[in-house]
């Protein structure tokens, strides 16, 4: 897995919201970031989980994620056999057959204080988060399996990060007033652009104007839409292709425009639905020989 965390550059524009996140989450309250998609939610997450100085354990929420991947179900039976032959003469043998248990997510991060990130949650269906309800509420978290009903208390550093997109984005769940109802949630927006130029120079290595020349011509897109699109991982992306395969960032390069087009045209295109892709193509190459108007 990425090493999301050692990836992330704390920029001032994080500062307020990682303290005011820690200090939540140092007091017992699960923290929820949301906000459009590749704006730095889940690399946030995880930054914030490890200043908790705790152990993390990630949970990726999906349409298929049930109660049995979080708590934990029987599968198959496990069998023991104990044979004492210590005295030649007497022959013993000892056979336990007793059902297995498969431990999910969990149960070890409640029982041993991690920090856990749900990322996405709102992509797991509202039923399988039904069991963080009183998780979050009465700390405890309640296991029902073979017939049987036990309530693992929280061990006192437990503590959640959510994170989720937007309602309206497709594949997501409407979550629960009950859930909701328990959770601190901020909305995350775009960094600033000096902050973006910062992420994207240390990720991929591009130079300062490099940096500029790719987040004014990004932000010059992002003016005809809702903002945060395209993201700031579009962007990132952009300047990682032309850094490690040495295409020239500059707007006369034919390469550079390919490659500028191949990654935005998706992003731009919703803008215009009913524009057909030549057209958003050919604003998306004006956009990218305008200069900045001077200030
Ligand atoms: N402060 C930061 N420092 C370094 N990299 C960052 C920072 N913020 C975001 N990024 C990078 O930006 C990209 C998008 O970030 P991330 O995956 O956290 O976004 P997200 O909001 O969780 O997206 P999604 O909603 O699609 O999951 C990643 O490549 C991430 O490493």
């Amino acid at each position: 897995m990425m090493n999301q965390q050692d990836e992330f550059l704390a920029v001032p524009f994080y500062q307020s919201l990682v303290s005011r996140s820690l200090m939540y989450l140092r007091t017992g309250f699960p923290v929820h970031f949301t906000g459009p998609s590749g704006v730095g939610k889940t690399s946030l997450a995880f930054y914030i989980a490890k200043q908790m100085d705790r152990p993390v354990t990630v949970i990726r929420g999906h349409h298929e994620l049930s109660n049995k991947d979080l708590i934990g179900h029987y599968m198959g039976i496990t069998k023991k056999e104990v044979v004492d032959n210590y005295i030649h003469s007497v022959y013993k043998k000892e056979q336990e057959v007793r059902p297995l248990w498969m431990q999910g997510q969990l149960i070890e991060a409640v029982k041993k204080g991690h920090v856990v990130i749900y990322d996405e949650f709102t992509r797991s269906r509202p039923e399988t988060n039904n069991i963080l309800l009183s998780l979050l509420e009465e700390r405890v978290l309640p296991v029902y399996g073979n017939g049987k009903f036990t309530a693992i208390p929280c061990h006192p550093d437990f503590c959640m990060i959510f994170t989720s997109n937007p309602e309206e984005y497709a594949g997501t769940f409407h979550t629960q007033d009950a859930l909701i109802d328990r959770l601190i949630t901020i909305g995350i927006n775009l960094c600033d652009e000096q902050s973006e130029m910062a992420i994207i120079r240390k990720k991929t290595g591009v130079n300062e104007k490099e940096a500029a020349s790719i987040v004014q011509f990004v932000n010059r897109l992002r003016a005809y839409g809702n903002g945060s699109s395209p993201s700031l991982r579009a962007a990132i992306m952009i300047a990682s292709i032309a850094k490690k395969a040495s295409v020239e960032i500059c707007p006369k390069n034919l390469l550079y425009q390919q490659l500028c087009l191949d990654v935005l045209t998706r992003h731009v295109q919703p803008f215009f639905p009913d524009e057909e892709e030549e057209t958003v193509q050919e604003l998306i190459l004006q956009e990218l020989q305008r200069e900045d108007e001077p200030e």
